[in-house]
């Protein structure tokens, strides 16, 4: 089934203009320049129930534009947007009653508050029950493991446990639709590892549609099922992860070190991966290694060289850099 339904949307944002010289800013005080900024450009996406969708771009593609036309915040410019049958700019109640959200940078907890405090606020905004509050928040509790904190206030709190406790202000009423926006910015190793565990396994037991935005790879990676990448405002890519995972098998990395590179590198300009004055690494068919080490040996002296496999970071960090030199 599907719960998102993007048509050619578009998102422009009037943008004040001010030049740098201090006359034309005072000028500007009185006579406002405006230009316009097209965050996001004719986007088609349909998302199903239960997936879990990695968006990825680079600073200002326009990833939480798009986050924000889906869930509500915002309202297009152009095209519609349909997600579970509304049209989310409305904000009807048995929408918003529907959706959870993250913003990795923006708090919904109440700074001075306990987080138990907070969770409270949203039991009436979301109008639960007791039973099901405390039903929700219990087993939330147990999986995120923060028992311990949550009658703390929040401002006490380090930055992974607060992010455990915003994922239960955005879970407790069972959201059909969860969006993070940067969910484990800042976070370290560990606190990463613990919310992907989270995620997976809320998503195993609920179905939950989660759409995610990272600038980290191995949370979409670890995360998604299928990879959205957005560039200038248009989406440049969007495959399912086990593709990306295809093609780290049909390829490898073959390292060489070399006496000259400068004399090996323009034969093979399109499979270049890296190259430094004694090192080449090349991005070759895994069943063309042998041709392309004999290929090399002809050219140049070959130190040594090594294969190294190819992770779906090193793919998704190749069409992101191709889609921001465009
Ligand atoms: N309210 C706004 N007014 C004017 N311009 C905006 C506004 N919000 C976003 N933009 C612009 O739209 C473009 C896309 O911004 P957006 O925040 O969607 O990018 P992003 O991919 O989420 O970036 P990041 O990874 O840095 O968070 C940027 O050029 C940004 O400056």
């Amino acid at each position: 089934m599907d719960n998102i339904q993007l048509k050619s949307i578009s998102k422009k944002y009037k943008r004040n203009v001010v030049s740098g010289n201090s006359l034309e800013y005072i000028k500007s005080l009185f006579k406002r320049k405006y230009e316009t900024v097209t965050a996001v450009s004719k986007v088609s996406l349909t998302i199903h129930s239960g997936e879990i969708i990695g968006l990825l771009g680079e600073n200002g593609a326009g990833k939480s534009t798009l986050i924000k036309l889906m869930n509500g915040t915002i309202k297009p410019t152009n095209g519609s947007v349909n997600v579970l049958g509304y049209n989310p700019f409305l904000k009807d109640k048995q929408f918003l009653s529907q959706i959870g959200v993250v913003m990795g940078q923006k708090s919904q907890l109440w700074w001075d508050l306990s987080p138990r405090e907070t969770f409270i606020l949203y039991k009436s905004i979301y109008n639960l029950s007791d039973v099901d509050f405390n039903n929700s928040l219990n087993r939330l509790l147990k999986t995120l493991k923060i028992n311990n904190i949550i009658d703390s206030p929040t401002r006490n709190l380090s930055l992974g446990e607060r992010m455990k406790c915003e994922l239960i202000c955005a879970l407790i009423h069972h959201p059909k639709i969860l969006f993070l926006d940067e969910p484990t910015i800042g976070l370290d190793f560990i606190a990463q590892n613990d919310i992907h565990r989270f995620l997976l396994q809320y998503k195993q037991k609920h179905d939950t549609t989660i759409i995610l935005t990272s600038h980290y790879m191995n949370d979409i990676s670890y995360l998604a099922d299928r990879v959205v990448i957005m560039s200038h405002g248009n989406k440049i890519y969007d495959n399912p992860i086990d593709d990306l995972e295809k093609i780290t098998k049909e390829n490898i990395y073959l390292n060489f070190e070399l006496n000259n590179v400068k004399a090996v590198v323009k034969d093979f300009n399109k499979n270049v991966y890296s190259s430094s004055n004694h090192r080449l690494s090349l991005k070759v068919p895994t069943n063309e290694v042998n041709k392309y080490i004999q290929l090399v040996g002809k050219l140049n002296n070959i130190h040594s060289y090594a294969l190294k496999e190819l992770t779906i970071q090193d793919i998704l960090e190749e069409i992101y850099v191709s889609g921001v030199k465009k």
